[in-house]
């Protein structure tokens, strides 16, 4: 029987662990913090739960449009404690749940901290696990381990997080109430998603950010209809501010910017990305290796060029979301136990940024088809026109679709919208199936639907004889 060791019980460790128990490898899975591993504990989960809170009170802004009479948002109290309670009970619930299944489909679950051991030059590798809460190091062997150990926040030098008042994204649910002013140092997607949910909470925000508009790396369209919307309704963005150091002051924090300006705020909440959690796992001694930045180097197959030594997840830097790592930690499995399978594609990868609106997005992006990368032809529908958008008084979305030029092939496509990461999904389907536009406007849609505009947007770019 196949002995599968895995190191991290994120979604690339715990799928990867369901996949090889399913084709019955004996798999243990060691894990540090608790099943579901950072995603579950930490990250993803806690941020989308906080995120649900912040929504609820985003339900009681502008009722007096829909001619509901309410005391309006400033009648709105948030109970932070509550809050957190509920974002730290349905992450551990959600833990519980993993480790349950885990657990039911014969997977040996243990709490500890794991390290590859000495080469041991054969078809066996050596790993050592330190149990946690004491007891000694064991060595475990296994014909094929899977290193899974995520990622941690980066941390700058000179804005060291104290929990209190300089925090990172894994502290902010212990505050005891909400900051009266955030200073949010980075606007990736985890630094806007954390301003768009404390700025509905009502807390004022600055956002720093060290480019000049927010999400850099997303389209710039949507990310700068975004950053309006942020904007208008009253968060301070600072665009091409580097943060240098972020202070203790009496009563709060401050953040010196490289122009030598001075911001004061409250708290800070430093989102300046991550680093993989490869230091300590004896990676480079057993001769695994490692990209710029600590990543664990792996093909499309999640193979590492160790024989035998796979990968997957945020350690590997290939693309830092759940659905990816635990699709490499599947992919790896297939591979190990000699099934057939099909090496990792992130073409057609969807992600969604859970600011409000959320903006999520599919295939070729902006800047491929801008640069000259991939011929695209494109549109893009602002939702004001949509007969649903109106009812719902939402002025800010739009659908953006990619298509070849002369097949119509749908090749990617952008929403900013409420829940886009629910609308996606038919472009997703699309981009993945090979759909032409013709076949995505033909598709009958509810009326009156958001998802009318990307049918909408379809019909756009279908070519006309005449043209
Ligand atoms: C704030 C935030 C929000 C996010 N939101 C989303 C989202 O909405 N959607 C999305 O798709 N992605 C989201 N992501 C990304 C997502 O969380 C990660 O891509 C995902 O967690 C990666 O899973 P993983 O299995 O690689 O690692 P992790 O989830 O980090 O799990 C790795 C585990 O390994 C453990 N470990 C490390 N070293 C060892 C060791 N030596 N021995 C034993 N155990 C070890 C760690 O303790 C950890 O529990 C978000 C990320 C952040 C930071
Ligand atoms: N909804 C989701 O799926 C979700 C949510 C959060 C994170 N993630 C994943 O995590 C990845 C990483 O996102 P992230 O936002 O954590 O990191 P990131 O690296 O994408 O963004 C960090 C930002 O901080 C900036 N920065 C660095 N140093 C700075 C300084 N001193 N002052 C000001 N700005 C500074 C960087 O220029 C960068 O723009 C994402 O690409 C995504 O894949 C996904």
């Amino acid at each position: 029987m196949s002995q599968i060791v895995i190191i991290g019980g994120g979604p690339a460790g715990y799928e990867a662990a369901l996949v090889a128990a399913q084709l019955d490898a004996d798999v243990t899975v060691v894990e540090a913090e608790g099943a579901g591993g950072a995603c579950v504990l930490s990250d993803c989960v806690p941020s989308k739960t906080f995120i649900a809170s912040s929504q609820v009170v985003t339900g009681y802004r502008d009722t007096e449009e829909f001619g509901v009479h309410s005391d309006g948002l400033e009648a709105v109290t948030v109970d932070a404690r509550a809050v957190h309670g509920r974002v730290k009970r349905l992450a551990l619930a959600q833990s519980a749940d993993i480790h349950d299944k885990l657990v039911k489909a014969g997977v040996s679950f243990v709490a500890g901290s794991a390290r590859l051991g000495e080469d041991t030059l054969g078809h066996t590798h050596r790993v050592l696990v330190t149990p946690t809460g004491g007891g000694e190091e064991y060595s475990i062997a296994a014909s094929t381990v899977l290193i899974a150990t995520g990622a941690t926040p980066r941390q700058l030098p000179t804005a060291v997080p104290d929990g209190e008042r300089i925090l990172t994204w894994r502290q902010v649910y212990d505050l005891p109430e909400l900051p009266e002013h955030l200073i949010v140092v980075g606007s990736g997607v985890t630094g806007a998603e954390f301003a768009s949910a404390y700025l509905a909470m009502g807390v004022q925000v600055t956002l720093v950010s060290s480019r000049d508009r927010v999400m850099p790396h997303e389209d710039a369209d949507a990310a700068m209809a975004i950053e309006r919307v942020f904007r208008n309704r009253g968060m301070s963005i600072l665009n091409n501010s580097r943060a240098d150091a972020v202070r203790r002051t009496d009563d709060g924090v401050e953040v010196e910017l490289s122009d030598g300006r001075v911001v004061a705020g409250s708290h800070a909440l430093i989102a300046v990305g991550s680093i993989p959690n490869t230091a300590g796992l004896g990676l480079s001694e057993y001769g695994v290796e490692l990209a710029r930045g600590g990543y664990v180097q792996v093909d499309r197959v999640s193979r590492t060029n160790v024989p035998g030594v796979y990968a997957a997840g945020d350690c590997t830097g290939v693309l830092p979301l759940a659905s990816v790592a635990a699709m490499q930690g599947r992919i790896a499995m297939w591979h190990a136990l000699g099934e057939a399978v099909r090496p990792l594609r992130l073409r057609t990868v969807a992600a969604n940024v859970f600011t409000d609106p959320e903006l999520a997005t599919v295939g070729v992006s902006h800047d491929e088809v801008a640069a000259g990368k991939v011929p695209a032809r494109q549109v893009m529908l602002p939702l004001s026109g949509n007969a649903r958008a109106k009812m719902d008084d939402l002025a800010d979305g739009f659908v953006k679709l990619f298509c070849r030029p002369a097949s119509g092939q749908v090749i990617g496509g952008v929403v900013v919208a409420p829940k886009a990461s629910e609308l996606i999904l038919p472009i997703t389907m699309a981009v993945e199936n090979n759909l032409t536009v013709n076949e995505l406007a033909q598709t009958i849609t509810i009326y009156p639907s958001l998802s009318g505009s990307i049918t909408e947007a379809a019909r756009q770019l279908m070519l006309h004889e005449l043209e």
